[in-house]
């Protein structure tokens, strides 16, 4: 059971609405009864942990980089290391022509990793455009288009000149794993944090070894095959930052801080994290 240390304050957890996250909260709140489990875009959340009206989120990696105040609460992530599958970029001209770059409104994490890539990959800096959460890849008519999530996972209604997925190309140019977003903490926190380290960290090892129920409830709510997601959750993703991981996350906060879209270098304590419950290295 459950023991929030301020009895007064319920916790209040946000959550990730895409399929890459449904094994970190299957059982969440069976796992903590007396906590508030809200679930958004991960853009919005990174807000609301900024604006302190939830406490503890799944937040975009690069929201916890740019922020001294957030901190991990469990080595539990969304992270790949090879294709991802859901986090794409469409162009419509070759990568070394694209002038304008349009912006999933979900995103944080893949805003920058897109403009990193563009940038070593094509030597290009595009001007920015938002897309909106309602609007389609089509809607926008710009050079190139970042989308995340569920909706990056269905196949493009038009031709385009290429597509990168972002894992993919991250992990071949650098040898390295990436991480999406990971449980982050904000500065109000009515719980005990090594106590939600390992409830988070236990969920994830019961969402894994779920993964065959999660995909044929979740692939019948999306309409994708279930293969598909079966193998989008136990072969593209990996919920377990480990040392390698965190190479990951400080080589591209490196390449963020070159590029100011992180605006201070982030010491290097905060890309460590060493799990009680799960010692990493034993994975
Ligand atoms: C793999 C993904 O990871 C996500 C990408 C994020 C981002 O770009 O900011 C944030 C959270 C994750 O849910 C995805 O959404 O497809």
């Amino acid at each position: 059971m459950s023991t929030p240390t301020d009895s007064e304050t319920v916790l209040r957890i946000g959550a990730v609405k895409y399929l890459n996250s449904k094994p970190l909260v299957h059982g969440l709140s069976e796992a903590l009864p007396t906590a508030d489990v809200i679930y958004d875009l991960p853009s919005r959340l990174a807000d609301q942990l900024k604006a302190g009206t939830i406490h503890v989120a799944l937040v975009p990696i690069v929201e916890y980089l740019r922020q001294p105040k957030f901190r991990l609460v469990s080595n539990a992530c969304v992270g790949c290391r090879g294709p991802v599958l859901s986090v794409k970029v469409y162009f419509r001209t070759a990568p070394e022509q694209v002038k304008t770059l349009a912006l999933d409104e979900g995103s944080r994490t893949s805003a920058a990793l897109a403009q990193v890539l563009l940038y070593q990959h094509a030597g290009v800096r595009p001007q920015l455009q938002p897309l909106p959460i309602g609007d389609r890849l089509e809607d926008s008519s710009a050079d190139a288009v970042l989308l995340i999530g569920d909706r990056a996972m269905y196949p493009p209604s038009q031709e385009f000149h290429a597509v990168w997925d972002l894992g993919e190309q991250w992990c071949q140019q650098t040898g390295l794993p990436f991480v999406f977003a990971a449980w982050v903490a904000g500065p109000e926190m009515p719980y005990d944090v090594g106590r939600l380290a390992t409830v988070l960290e236990q969920v994830r090892d019961q969402g894994l070894a779920a993964v065959d129920t999660i995909a044929t409830r979740e692939s019948t709510k999306l309409g994708i095959e279930r293969e598909l997601a079966y193998h989008y959750l136990s072969e593209n993703l990996h919920f377990r930052m480990g040392p390698a991981e965190q190479q990951g996350i400080e080589q591209y906060a490196r390449r963020c801080v070159e590029l100011k879209l992180i605006d201070e270098p982030v010491p290097p304590h905060r890309f460590r994290y060493h799990s009680e419950y799960d010692d990493c290295t034993t994975h």
